[in-house]
C-alpha cells in the first residue's frame, strides 16, 4: 500500500477518503528537519499553508508522485523543483473562496465599528461607547487588488453593501469587471481613490511588497487596508509606520510576512483600528470539508493512475474529458517513442498535428503525452507527464502545434514530425474502435500495423525478392517475425516495411539488413 503524510490539521473526511488506497500518517507538529528525515518514505504529501516544502524537502522526498495542497495559495511548495522531479502538485482552487471572501467582508466591517476592541473593552469590565464610533461602508470606494475568485465573491457582496468597486487586476477583461459591478482600472488610481483597499493577489515576485512606503503616501488619508491574501504582499513596517503617522486609518490583516507571527512582532502592539487574525481565512467547516475532500480525491486518483483534476504543474484534466482522450494519449506516446527512435540523433523540433475528431480537442495532455515518448528512451521512468514539457524545453526541443479537422482516413489521428541532428522523420497514427492503436504511416507510406515491442523497420525500392531475403535473414538468425506490412506511394517506387518481431534483434543483425540489396535504411525500434 502507498504511504501518504498529511502534515497540517485536515479535516477527517479527508483522511477517510486516504485511506480507501493508502496507509496515513497524521503528524502535524514535525520541524523541517523532521520532515525531512521521513519523507523519503512517503509516496504523497496533504499539506495546509503550515508546512514549507523547500526545494531541499521535495528533493529528499524521492518517492512522492503526489503533493497534495488542501487550498488555494501553493506558495509554500518550490513548484518547479516539484515539477522537475516529475511530482504533481495539486491544489483546491475554489474550495475555500467564500470563506476567504466572507472572513474579508468581516475585517471591513469589523475595522469600519471597531467590533474586537469593543468586545474586548466590554470584558473588560467597561461600557465605553465613545472610543467606538465607526464609519459606514455604504456609499465608500473600495478597491479590489486581484479580482479573481476571491476578490470577485468581495466584489458581490460589497456590490450589495452599496459600495462603489474600482479594481485593478492586469489579467483580467474590462467585460468581466463590469459584469461584477466593478470598474477595471490602473494600480495608481485605486490607490488615490478608495477608502477601502482588500488584497487578493497571489504571492507572487511582481506582487512582493506591492503595497509599500511610496504606494501608502499616495493613498486617500485615513484609508482602510485590509489583507486575507498572502504575507509579503503587504511591506509590514512600511504598514505599521503608517498606522503610527495616522495616514492609514485602520488594517486588518490574516496573513504576515513569516508565519506564525513572531511573539515580538510590532504589529502586536499597534490600538484598536489594528485587526490581526492568525491565517483564518479559509477556517470554516465548509470550506476545510471542501478542501480536504477535493484534494483528498485528488491524491487517492493520482496514486491510482488516474489524472488529477486541478494539478498546478500539468493540465488539469476533468474525468470525463480524460476517459475521452486517454487511448489518444496512449496513442500520442506510443508515436513520441517510436518518432524519436527512427530520429535517432538529437530531435530539435516536434510538430504535433491534431487530425479529423481530436483537431477540436484539448491539445496540450496530448502535446505532452507526445514529449513524454520522444523522451523515454533517453530518460526511461525519470520522465512522466509532469516534468515532460521542462525536460523538453531544457533540451532546446521546440514544439509546435498544428490541427486539420479535415482529415477523415478514421475518426481523429495524430501526425507527428521531427527533425533533428539527421534529418526529418515522421509517424500517423490512429485508434481502431475506441482503443486499439494502429501506425498508419511512417514518413507519410500508409500502412496499417499494431505496435509490438519489438519491431524492425526498412527504407527500401519496391521490387522483387527482398522481402524473401529479409525473411531468410532474420530465419538465419533464429528471429521469429509476427507480422509484416509492406507501404508504398507507387509500384516499384520507394516503400516501408514494418515487421513485427517477437525477439530482440541480435546485435550485429541491423548493418546486415542495410546491406541486403534495395534496401536504403533500416531502424530497429523497441516500444
Ligand atoms: N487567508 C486565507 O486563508 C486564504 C488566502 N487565500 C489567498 O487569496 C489569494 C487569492 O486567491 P483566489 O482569489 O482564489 O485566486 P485567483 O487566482 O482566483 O485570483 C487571483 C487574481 O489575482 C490576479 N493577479 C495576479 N497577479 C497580479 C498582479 N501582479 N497584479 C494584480 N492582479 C494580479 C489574477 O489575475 C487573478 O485574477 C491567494 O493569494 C490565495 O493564496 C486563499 C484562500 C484562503
Ligand atoms: O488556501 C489558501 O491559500 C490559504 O491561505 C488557506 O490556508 P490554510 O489552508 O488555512 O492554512
Amino acid at each position: 500500500m502507498p504511504k501518504v503524510l498529511v502534515s497540517d490539521p485536515i479535516d477527517q473526511v479527508g483522511i477517510d477518503i486516504l485511506s480507501q488506497v493508502a496507509t496515513v500518517d497524521v503528524k502535524t507538529t514535525l520541524s523541517p528537519e523532521e520532515l525531512i528525515q521521513i519523507l523519503p518514505e512517503y509516496d504523497a504529501i496533504m499539506i495546509r499553508s503550515g508546512t514549507k516544502l523547500t526545494k531541499e524537502a521535495i528533493e529528499a522526498g524521492k518517492n512522492l508522485k503526489i503533493i497534495g495542497r488542501a487550498g488555494v495559495g501553493v506558495d509554500n511548495v518550490d513548484v518547479p523543483t516539484a515539477t522537475r522531479m516529475g511530482i504533481v502538485v495539486v491544489n483546491s482552487p475554489e474550495g475555500n473562496t467564500i470563506a476567504a471572501a466572507e472572513h474579508t467582508i468581516a475585517m471591513m466591517m469589523s475595522l469600519s465599528r471597531f467590533i474586537p476592541a469593543a468586545n474586548q473593552s466590554l470584558k473588560g469590565g467597561k461600557w465605553d461607547r465613545k472610543s467606538f464610533t465607526g464609519v459606514e461602508v455604504y456609499k465608500k470606494t473600495l478597491g479590489i487588488l486581484g479580482l479573481g475568485k476571491i476578490g470577485s465573491h468581495v466584489a458581490t457582496v460589497a456590490k450589495a453593501l452599496g459600495m462603489r468597486i474600482l479594481a485593478y487586476d492586469p489579467y483580467l477583461t474590462a467585460e468581466r469587471a463590469e459584469k461584477l459591478g466593478a470598474h477595471l482600472v490602473e494600480l495608481e488610481i485605486v490607490l488615490r481613490e478608495a477608502d477601502y483597499i482588500t488584497l487578493h493577489l497571489p504571492k507572487t515576485k511582481e506582487t512582493h511588497h506591492l503595497i509599500n512606503a511610496d504606494r501608502l503616501a499616495i493613498m486617500k488619508d485615513g484609508v482602510r487596508i485590509i489583507n486575507c491574501a498572502r504575507g509579503g504582499i503587504i511591506d509590514e513596517v512600511a504598514i505599521a509606520d503608517a498606522i503610527k503617522s495616522g495616514k492609514v486609518g485602520g488594517i486588518a490583516l490574516d496573513v504576515f510576512e513569516n508565519e506564525p507571527l513572531e511573539a515580538e512582532s510590532g504589529l502586536r502592539e499597534l490600538g484598536a483600528n489594528v485587526i490581526l487574525t492568525p491565517h483564518l481565512g479559509a477556517s470554516t467547516e465548509e470550506a476545510q470539508t471542501n478542501v480536504a475532500v477535493d484534494v483528498a480525491e485528488q491524491i487517492r486518483d493520482v496514486l491510482l493512475g488516474l489524472p488529477a483534476r486541478s494539478a498546478v504543474n500539468i493540465p488539469g484534466l476533468r474525468p470525463d474529458v480524460w476517459q475521452k482522450l486517454k487511448p489518444y494519449l496512449q496513442l500520442a506516446e506510443m508515436l513520441g517513442n517510436l518518432v524519436g527512435q527512427l530520429a535517432g540523433g538529437r530531435v530539435d523540433t516536434l510538430n504535433v498535428k491534431l487530425q479529423g475528431e481530436i483537431a477540436n480537442s484539448e491539445s496540450q495532455p496530448i502535446v505532452v503525452a507526445a514529449l513524454k515518448g520522444l523522451l523515454t528512451p533517453a530518460l526511461r521512468e525519470r520522465v512522466n507527464f509532469v516534468n515532460a514539457s521542462i525536460e523538453a524545453k531544457e533540451r532546446g526541443i521546440h514544439v509546435t502545434e498544428t490541427r486539420d479537422p479535415s482529415v477523415e482516413d478514421y475518426s481523429g489521428s495524430i501526425h507527428l514530425t521531427a527533425h533533428g541532428s539527421q534529418g526529418q522523420q515522421s509517424v500517423t497514427g490512429a485508434l481502431l474502435g475506441k482503443s486499439e492503436i494502429r501506425i498508419t504511416s511512417i514518413n507519410d507510406f500508409p500502412i496499417n500495423v499494431a505496435p509490438t515491442h519489438y519491431m524492425l523497420l526498412t527504407l527500401h525500392r519496391d521490387m522483387p525478392g527482398i522481402i524473401g531475403r529479409l525473411g531468410s535473414l532474420l530465419g538465419n538468425f533464429n528471429v521469429n517475425i509476427a507480422s509484416m506490412q509492406v507501404g508504398r506511394r507507387m509500384v516499384r517506387g520507394e516503400a516501408v516495411m514494418v515487421l513485427n518481431i517477437d525477439d530482440p534483434l541480435p546485435s550485429g543483425l541491423l548493418d546486415e539488413v542495410v546491406h541486403i540489396q534495395g534496401v536504403t535504411d533500416a531502424f530497429v525500434v523497441k516500444l
